[in-house]
């Protein structure tokens, strides 16, 4: 089984996806830590982040790899783990352009794809490109600045700070983050964390019923 939960930026998709998948004592897969990760150590190498080439090369000989838990996704390139350096502004700021290569894309979407059932996957694409015979599939929204509320409480910037970087990344997302035709569109803006949970767990529960 793969449950999908994709969404705009800071709209709650891995803590949801954890939840979900706590619940379903399966694991979770946070397809943007690999972005993510891709990002940092290009930045650390100093290669020019729309360099498909250079970048692809780099992953490859660094060994880059997600570890799915469904209390939270590990990444490691080799045995260093980056997990803990991945949701820094710097990062924030260049992972929608290594987001935008094709060469990128199919490189993240082949490491997913070579994952075992069940799981649930989170991110962008995954209802429409990656897992499109996916069981159940979910989109989560919210406001930006409901989003940038909730992120202040976890950075250092302010409020508006933090809204306009959301805004921004939302702009140059776009492409890949749209709600698969037969998602469950949810926004979150009203809810608890626990009351978005339940709610793509009863709807995953329900043909179960
Ligand atoms: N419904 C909710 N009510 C209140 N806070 C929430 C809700 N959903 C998520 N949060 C909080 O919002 C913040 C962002 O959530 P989370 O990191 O899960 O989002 P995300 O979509 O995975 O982010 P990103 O796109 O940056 O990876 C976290 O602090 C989380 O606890
Ligand atoms: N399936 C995915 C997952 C992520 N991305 C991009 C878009 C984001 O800017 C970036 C980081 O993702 P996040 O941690 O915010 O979920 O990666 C994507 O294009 N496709």
């Amino acid at each position: 089984m793969i449950v999908t939960i994709d969404g705009v930026a800071a709209s709650g998709k891995s803590s949801v996806a954890s939840g979900v998948a706590r619940a379903l004592g399966i694991p979770y897969v946070s397809s943007g830590l690999l972005y993510r990760a891709a990002t940092l150590l290009g930045l650390e190498a100093g290669l020019p982040l729309h360099q498909a080439a250079a970048l692809l090369a780099h992953l490859q000989g660094n060994s880059l790899r997600l570890e799915p838990r469904a209390e939270g996704n590990r990444v490691w390139a080799g045995e260093r783990e980056l997990t803990l350096e991945l949701h820094s502004s710097r990062v924030d700021a260049g992972v929608s352009a290594v987001a935008a290569l094709p060469e990128v894309r199919a490189w993240v979407d082949a490491q997913l794809r070579a994952l075992p059932e069940p799981f649930v996957a989170e991110g962008r694409d995954m209802g429409t490109t990656v897992f499109p015979h996916a069981e159940a599939k979910f989109y989560l929204t919210a406001s930006p600045r409901v989003r940038a509320e909730r992120r202040a409480k976890e950075r250092p910037e302010d409020v508006p700070v933090i809204e306009a970087a959301l805004t921004e990344r939302d702009r140059l997302d776009t492409v890949q983050s749209a709600p698969a035709p037969d998602a469950q569109v949810i926004d979150t803006g009203p809810l608890t964390l626990e009351g978005v949970i339940e709610e793509v767990l009863a709807s995953v529960r329900a043909p179960l019923a």
